[in-house]
């Protein structure tokens, strides 16, 4: 069975200061055609097929939880092995007018920022999935069509829809709607051309500090949203008479943390209950396609909804599971692996 959303795992380094985990390892399977994993030879070649993440028991060392993923990325793996891997092979598919998305789940302080936006001298998946797109505006079967890029940016907090372009006083909440043919779409975002990765860059940095200063007037962190940035490319073919667009989503998830253990005040209990809601939906709706399914709870929260057109039909998806290796995070990284 073909998957629809493809699911890989990253375990990033041990921080200064933190107890790891040693129950938790990335293990690479020599080969999978054998079915015999090669738990001896840990190589970092973190694609190899058959590669899982083991879980001991600490309280039973003989009972080991194995649990695989299309690709399996340990703490050594480079942000330009994650691109290679699974993210370069999906802008040819964008360019072919289908819709990708690349969701970054995980707890708080797993890696997902560092996974999606990275840092000046290693960026991660966004600048260059952005690059990817503008260079292949040069490819061959692009010749003589007229080919523009576009963004949009949008935050989903406490299941409410923000413009991340929108300078955050006073922001509207953006409606959501479905046109005649029963497309779902967030009436009133706006959408922001762009010429080069350096335009993209300044909308971008400006859209991060909207996002910040958003969310401390709303008194919250802003790994509490949910953040999707949206690339679109129009293709015209003059000669034709046609036009074609493909998109690509890139989505920063809310941590996934145990949102049960955040005390009695309201606004973190709402936070909570929105994420833990959407994120089981998520999940749902991911299951639900990987087995082929006939019902899609896409309706259960706005994420998905917003996201239908982007998760069914013919449409690509990706999921990078972010895991922590501190032993503090023992239990979430279990609720994330299953
Ligand atoms: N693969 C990695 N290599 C080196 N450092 C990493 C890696 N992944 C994460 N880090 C570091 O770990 C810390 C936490 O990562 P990050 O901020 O990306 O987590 P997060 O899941 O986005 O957290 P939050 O939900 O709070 O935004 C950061 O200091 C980051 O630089």
């Amino acid at each position: 069975m073909s998957h629809k959303v493809k699911i890989a795992a990253r375990l990033r380094p041990r921080l200064d200061g933190e107890l790891v985990d040693d129950q938790l390892q990335v293990v690479h399977a020599a080969s999978s055609s054998s079915g015999a994993a090669d738990v001896s030879g840990a190589s970092n070649a973190s694609s190899a097929v058959g590669s899982y993440i083991s879980v001991t028991n600490p309280r039973d060392p003989s009972q080991v939880f194995k649990f695989p993923f299309s690709s399996c990325y340990d703490e050594s793996s480079t942000q330009e092995e994650i691109f290679k891997n699974d993210v370069e092979p999906l802008i040819d598919v964008v360019y072919s007018g289908i819709t990708v998305t690349i969701f970054a789940y995980g707890v708080t302080s797993s890696g997902k920022t560092h996974t999606m936006q990275g840092t000046k001298s290693d960026v991660g998946v966004i600048p260059r999935v952005v690059r990817a797109m503008f260079e292949y505006r040069d490819h061959p079967s692009l010749a003589g069509k007229d080919v523009s890029l576009s963004v949009s940016y949008m935050e989903i907090y406490k299941d409410e829809v923000y413009d991340l372009f929108v300078q955050r006083e006073g922001a509207p909440k953006l409606p959501v709607r479905e046109n005649d043919v029963g497309m779902v779409f967030v009436a009133n975002l706006s959408s922001v051309s762009i010429e080069s990765v350096e335009e993209f860059d300044r909308v971008y940095t400006q859209a991060t500090k909207n996002r910040s200063v958003g969310a401390t007037n709303l008194n919250r962190a802003s790994s509490r949203s949910h953040a999707v940035l949206t690339v679109e490319v129009t293709m015209i073919d003059h000669e034709t008479n046609t036009t074609l667009m493909g998109k690509i989503n890139l989505v920063d998830l809310a941590g996934s943390e145990n949102n049960k253990q955040t005390g009695n005040d309201s606004t973190r209990m709402q936070e909570s209950s929105a994420i833990n809601k959407s994120l089981s939906v998520l999940g749902q709706v991911v299951h639900a396609l990987n087995q082929g399914a006939s019902r899609i709870p896409y309706r259960n929260s706005k994420l998905t909804r917003i996201l239908q057109d982007a998760l069914g039909g013919n449409a690509v998806g990706l999921l990078i599971c972010n895991l922590a290796p501190g032993i503090k995070f023992r239990q979430d990284t279990l609720n994330t692996l299953k």
